[in-house]
């Protein structure tokens, strides 16, 4: 007796063996998908009829800070460096357990709401936000973002918090929830912390999750202090690897884009948050051709100002088709497989495909709606038309988190109101 059997659906599976079954089945049992086809003989707990759904893998969202819902709003229309030295960093420094835990919360509700089935993150209070993701039934690989501006004591004390959170956290939560190493980024890391963080990260077989050349502005300082780029100066100190998810990677070279292919690192494009912080245009297309495996992220809510993965996907398509001038870069497909296989495969986890024996993390899709109708083609309404608020049923796990637009795993209500309190009473901290 399966779980779950979800039927009569459009499902696009995104695995090129099966590609897409008009009216098919999915079949889910102890978490994992164990049929998908036309139809089946198995029976279930619980039958989904998804007539006028469409069945997909939930989006992965490879670059976060979740607990940053706090500053949504908080600090806008302003570049990186102002945002993050003079707003965000002093704001988070008055932040506390509650306020991350709280924060976190608010972010699964908004992930699980809008089709996010899994996601990386990098921040600080990483005990909380563990805690929360493992509460709201999420996937997500976890990591303590970690900088040490070259002060030693700073670096071993960043490090010892990083390991405690990895060795203690990964595999917890039914194996929902996996652990990363987090350097904030190679300009705000020395080069010694950079080689033991990639040296405990070998010796702890887990990733490691960093910002790089996000900005111009990281490219002149790694110039002037090395002689070199961002790129260069990692592989100089052999960090790169397929273990290695790099978020934004807008200023690279030709040069560095081989690099990066060659070494197999996963890339997390971020295109809202660069384009609302004027960070800059990642070279998305050339990195694709050069075969390096390209991911979407939303990064935190301060620089986005949401969660929606499918705003993400639409947005990175029309970027680069006209910033190239060229209308056939980022196809549909290609971009549905940037927010789902691709993504899976950079957090190493076996989802992102509607196939036997992958995690039942999967969304349905409502398409009985004006703005996704009629429906010559299903891929392109995911990135050309629909958006999260069009995601009705989210299943982590093989367990339902959402069914017909109501939270199944979390209590909202008390979420939301629980943002109003701790939200007020961080504000009133930080202006005190
Ligand atoms: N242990 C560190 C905290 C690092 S967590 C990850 C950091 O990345 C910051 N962050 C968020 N978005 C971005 C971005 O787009 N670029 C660079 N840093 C960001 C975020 O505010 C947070 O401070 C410390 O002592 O400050
Ligand atoms: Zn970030």
């Amino acid at each position: 007796m399966a779980d779950i059997i979800i039927k009569n659906a459009y499902v696009l599976t995104m695995d090129p063996d099966k590609g897409d079954i008009e009216s098919g089945v999915v079949v889910i049992e102890d978490g994992i998908i164990t049929e998908v086809g036309s139809s089946t003989e198995s029976t279930a707990e619980k039958i989904i009829d998804a007539r006028e759904g469409v069945v997909m893998p939930g989006l992965v969202n490879t670059h976060c800070h979740a607990g940053m819902t706090l500053f949504r709003g908080y600090a806008d229309d302003m570049p990186l460096k102002e945002w993050l030295e003079d707003h965000i960093w002093p704001a988070e420094a008055q932040a506390g357990d509650e306020d991350i835990y709280g924060g976190t919360l608010v972010a699964c509700l908004e992930m699980i709401r809008s089709g996010t089935t899994a996601f990386a993150d990098m921040y600080i209070h990483m005990d909380m936000v563990a805690q929360a993701v493992e509460e709201s039934g999420m996937r997500a690989a976890l990591s303590y973002g970690m900088l040490d501006f070259g002060d030693t004591e700073k670096a071993d004390a960043e490090l010892k918090k990083g390991t405690e959170f990895v060795r203690e956290w990964n595999g917890k939560a039914d194996g929902r929830i996996t652990t990363m190493y987090g350097p904030h980024a190679p300009n705000t890391c020395s080069r010694d912390f950079l080689i033991r963080v990639k040296e405990q990260a070998v010796r702890d077989n887990a990733g490691i999750h960093i910002h790089v050349l996000e900005t111009e502005a990281e490219l002149d300082h790694m110039k002037e202090n090395f002689g070199m780029c961002s790129i260069h100066f990692l592989k100089d100190i052999d960090f790169w690897g397929p273990d290695v998810l790099a978020a934004h990677c807008v200023w690279l070279s030709d040069g560095d884009i081989r690099i990066l292919a060659e070494h197999k690192v996963n890339i997390s494009h971020n295109v809202i948050s660069n384009m609302k912080l004027a960070s800059g245009i990642a070279p998305v297309a050339k990195l694709l051709s050069a075969g390096a495996n390209v991911t979407l992220g939303t990064d935190g809510c301060a620089s986005n100002n949401n969660l929606d993965m499918f705003e993400e996907m639409k947005t990175a398509a029309l970027l680069q088709k006209v910033s190239t001038m060229d209308p056939t870069v980022l196809p549909a497909s290609q971009v549905l497989e940037m927010a789902t296989v691709n993504g899976a495969k950079a957090l190493s986890i076996n989802s992102g495909m509607l196939k036997e024996g992958y995690n039942a993390d999967i969304i349905i899709v409502d398409m009985k709606q004006p703005h996704l109708s009629p429906a010559y083609d299903i891929a392109s309404h995911m990135v050309y038309a629909a958006n999260g608020k069009d995601v009705k049923t989210t299943i982590v796990n093989g367990k339902i988190l959402m069914e017909d637009h109501e939270i199944t795993c979390l209590d909202e209500q008390s979420i939301l109101e629980r943002m109003k309190r701790i939200s007020k009473n961080l504000v009133s901290r930080i202006n005190s």
